[in-house]
């Protein structure tokens, strides 16, 4: 007990510190506050451009902190710097308005930085948390707290020597490696930070409210949990369906807030789709990420795998048709076969649980009114695809199904510009494009009496 007591201060003692560095960087005449916004940009290019000149390396460690393929560790790498170039074009394009108000008043608004921010993200993609959370931030001025996952924290601690080598200014960017419930705590607690922003599970984000309401009713922004739905329908090339399925549910080894979970598939091609998609995940070469033709690596850790292994019994016991896989793959390390189900009904655990691992459900339906609902029936409202030639059909879908993101005819078309973030369960504001940038910005109102 005494030793845990210990631990937890020692946390808090950290989490102190930082937010002291982070709040120092953020004083009214720090050298980051009277910097020029081109100059800010000027730093997170120089960021972006130190992560490419390392982008092997950085890749390289990712995969062996995370154990997702080198070849995707590269992509995310690629995307990560295309978010920071994104954002630094912001940095002298944030301006207020004027407002012709009432009475003999000039009226504008001016966009500040919120201020100290705690970023709290998970171990799927670490490197690309980082560059979601630092470039909107660092692009509106603020000054960063981040906790990387406690499974993977080594890309962050590399970016944050990054940072140093491109010549942030002390205190603006800090990194604490630490646990959820201590360090993570600690931050959602600290009354010297005013936004915390966090990506990871839903029950975890309900915890990060109640924080909050408990402090210092920071700003809060979370990017949470899904189960989300891609429908099929029958006038599709089923091949090319396929292909997009798989990657919407298995990229990344399942683990993927937005993975494409529930696969809906219409009566008149359902028997074919099934019978090629169980074919496809069969193909999968799963073992050494580092190998060239390796497509899925092992899961994340024991605790992930045990997880999966549990929610792909609860399908076999629950009445689900098992196609392929199902089972651990070898004796050692994480891995998993890629397994899919079908006749999966929507109240079975698989189809309402997020799974977070290689396991795709198919689901059979008729009609599109039908499939609307089934879609919706759900805490979560992250993300959502349609796969189909009919435009009416896809527009009538992405206007009903409640989801942040409606991707049709493809799937993670994931870009610097578009928002993304989620409906119900799955969150709180928006990442990426211009919302992203208003989630670190305070509106202030100036009325000027003439
Ligand atoms: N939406 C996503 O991007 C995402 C990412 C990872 C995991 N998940 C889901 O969450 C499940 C659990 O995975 P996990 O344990 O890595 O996610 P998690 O939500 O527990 O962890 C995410 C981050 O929050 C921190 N954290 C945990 N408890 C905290 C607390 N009380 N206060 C503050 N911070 C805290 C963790 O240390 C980590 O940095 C997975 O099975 C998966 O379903 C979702
Ligand atoms: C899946 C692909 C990519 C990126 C995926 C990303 C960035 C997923 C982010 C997930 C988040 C925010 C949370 C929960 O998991 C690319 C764009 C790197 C490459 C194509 C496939």
């Amino acid at each position: 007990m005494r030793s845990k007591i210990v631990t937890i201060l020692k946390f808090q003692e950290d989490v102190n510190k930082a937010v002291a560095a982070a709040k120092a960087a953020f004083e009214r005449n720090s050298e980051w506050r009277t910097m020029s916004p081109a100059s800010r940009g000027e730093l997170i290019l120089k960021l972006a451009d130190l992560m490419k000149r390392d982008k092997e390396y950085l890749a390289a460690l990712e995969s062996l902190d995370n154990g997702k393929t080198y070849k995707n560790a590269l992509h995310d790498v690629g995307f990560s710097i295309d978010v920071l170039k994104y954002y630094a074009g912001y940095c002298d394009k944030i301006h207020g308005s004027t407002i012709p108000s009432d009475g003999n008043f000039m009226t504008m608004t001016i966009k500040e930085p919120v201020g100290v921010v705690g970023q709290i993200i998970p171990w799927n993609y670490p490197l690309g948390m980082v560059a979601w959370k630092w470039a909107p931030a660092l692009a509106t001025g603020c000054t960063v707290v981040l906790k990387p996952a406690e499974q993977t924290p080594l890309t962050a601690l590399v970016l944050a020597a990054l940072a140093k080598e491109a010549g942030f200014p002390k205190g603006v960017v800090n990194v604490l490696p630490g646990y959820g419930p201590t360090a993570g705590g600690a931050i959602v607690q600290h009354p010297g930070i005013n936004k915390v922003a966090f990506t990871g599970s839903t029950e975890v984000g309900n915890k990060i409210m109640e924080g909050v309401g408990q402090s210092n009713l920071k700003r809060v922004s979370l990017e949470l949990g899904g189960k989300s739905p891609l429908v099929i329908f029958d006038d599709v090339d089923v091949d090319r369906a396929v292909e997009i399925a798989y990657g919407a549910c298995f990229s990344n080894h399942g683990q993927n807030c937005c993975a494409g979970s529930r696969t809906y598939v219409q009566a008149g091609i359902y028997d074919e789709f099934v019978k090629k998609a169980a074919e496809k995940a069969k193909r999968t070469k799963v073992g050494d990420p580092f190998a060239e033709d390796t497509v899925q690596g092992p899961q994340v850790n024991q605790e992930m795998l045990d997880k999966v292994l549990r929610l792909i019994e609860s399908g076999k016991k629950e009445g689900a048709h098992l196609q392929t896989g199902g089972c651990r793959k070898g004796n050692e390390g994480y891995f998993v076969e890629p397994t899919v189900f079908s006749d999966v009904k929507d109240d079975m655990t698989i189809a309402r649980e997020e799974i977070f691992g290689p396991v795709q459900s198919i689901l059979k339906f008729e009609t599109l009114e039908e499939v609307i609902k089934r879609a919706n029936d759900t805490t979560y409202g992250l993300a959502a695809g349609v796969l189909t030639n009919n435009i009416t059909t896809a527009l009538a879908y992405a206007k009903s199904v409640r989801a942040g993101s409606v991707w049709v005819n493809c799937y993670h078309a994931f870009s610097p510009q578009a928002p993304f973030g989620g409906f119900k369960q799955s969150g709180i504001g928006r990442e990426l494009g211009e919302e992203g940038l208003k989630e670190y910005l305070e509106l202030k109102t100036v009325s000027i009496k003439v």
